[in-house]
């Protein structure tokens, strides 16, 4: 079979958002293994780059360069490699498809921040533009979610509401933008372990719910109201296996942030903070003080997954 002409254009640079987890409300394990949640999510200003080019049928190839390149699996266990494949396979027609896909990571390496999700979310949309496949937004979600729980959300952005297992997301009503400082570890968290320890933890979780006032928050706007209600019941699990995290936490707030998470299953420390100078003060404050690896501004929320070029 002839292979297709490459259609215009022969690259795309598409750009996907981290994600912090507002609220994170986890309840006992499913059959499947997963855990049933009511998340919020938000997406901020820390962003994966992926460049898809046209390549031979059939070849797949990946280039990752950046922060944590040393732990991002190469072969068929990258996200952005798994999406590509899902795509050329679901809605490749008779198509011959290939890409060259080449990832700039800027998101720490499983830091709770769900850079591998927005790579394979941007993946996605990067070869759909590449191969020319026209998909509803709700479609590309839905294969997103075969790639993982937080890909959908990395394809929505903004700040949303996730059930499910996470891959069920809906925008939520959220008023104003948000200054936070984020504080890497030095070493990544397993997402599977840390689950595993909120179970020891929590023989007997109530379901899931979201919390109202976290919601009311966001309808109203004010980061001293937003701050006060973060929560995440992953938290003291990742507390659990990395004790050093509740020094970060506690010295950010010292500090003057106005609220202070993990972000999912972490190691990052999220600190929301009252405006931008603030965010300035905080971050060089939490950098002098040694406690993190290193530590940056972000705002939210920002939109997910998009064509940049
Ligand atoms: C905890 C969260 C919070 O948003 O994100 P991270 O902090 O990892 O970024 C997510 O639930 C992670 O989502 P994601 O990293 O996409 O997970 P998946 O690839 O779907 O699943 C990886 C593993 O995590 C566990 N898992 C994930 C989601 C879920 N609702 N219940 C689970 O128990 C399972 O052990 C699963 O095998
Ligand atoms: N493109 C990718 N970038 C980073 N990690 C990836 C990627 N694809 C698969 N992974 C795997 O997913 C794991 C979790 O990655 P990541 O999304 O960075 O963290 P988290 O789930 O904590 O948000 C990594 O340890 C790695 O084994």
């Amino acid at each position: 079979m002839a292979s297709p002409l490459p259609p215009s254009p022969v690259g795309v640079h598409v750009r996907a958002p981290a994600k912090i987890n507002l609220a994170l409300k986890v309840g006992a394990p499913r059959p499947d293994g997963y855990h049933p949640l009511a998340t919020v999510y938000h997406a901020v200003s820390l962003y994966e780059d992926v460049f898809a080019e046209w390549a031979e049928p059939d070849e797949f190839e990946l280039e990752v360069t950046g922060e944590g390149v040393a732990d991002v699996p190469l072969d068929d266990n990258n996200l952005a490699l798994r999406a590509a494949r899902l795509l050329a396979r679901v809605h490749g027609g008779q198509d011959r498809l290939g890409v060259r896909l080449t990832i700039r990571k800027s998101i720490p390496v499983a830091a709770g921040l769900a850079g591998g999700s927005a790579d394979g979310a941007a993946a996605l949309l990067a070869c759909a533009t590449l191969w020319d496949i026209d998909l509803a937004p709700e479609v590309l979600r839905h294969l997103g979610a075969e790639l993982g729980s937080d890909v959908p959300f990395s394809l929505l952005g903004g700040t949303a509401v996730g059930g499910g297992r996470g891959e069920d997301v809906a925008p939520a009503l959220a008023r104003g933008s948000y200054h936070w400082v984020l504080a890497f570890g030095h070493q990544g968290l397993s997402t599977p372990a840390v689950y595993r320890r909120f179970d020891e933890l929590n023989p007997d979780p109530t379901p899931p719910e979201v919390p109202a006032d976290l919601m009311n928050a966001l309808r109203g706007g004010d980061p001293y109201e937003l701050g006060a209600a973060l929560t995440n019941d992953l938290q003291p699990a990742a507390l659990s296996l990395r004790p050093a995290l509740r020094r970060v936490l506690e010295t950010g707030l010292e500090l003057g942030a106005v609220g202070a998470i993990v972000s999912g299953s972490g190691p990052t420390c999220a600190f929301l903070v009252e405006d931008e100078e603030e965010a300035i003060d905080l971050s060089v404050s939490l950098s002098a003080e040694g406690v993190a690896r290193k530590v940056l501004r972000a705002t939210g929320p920002v939109v997910g997954a998009r064509v940049v070029a």
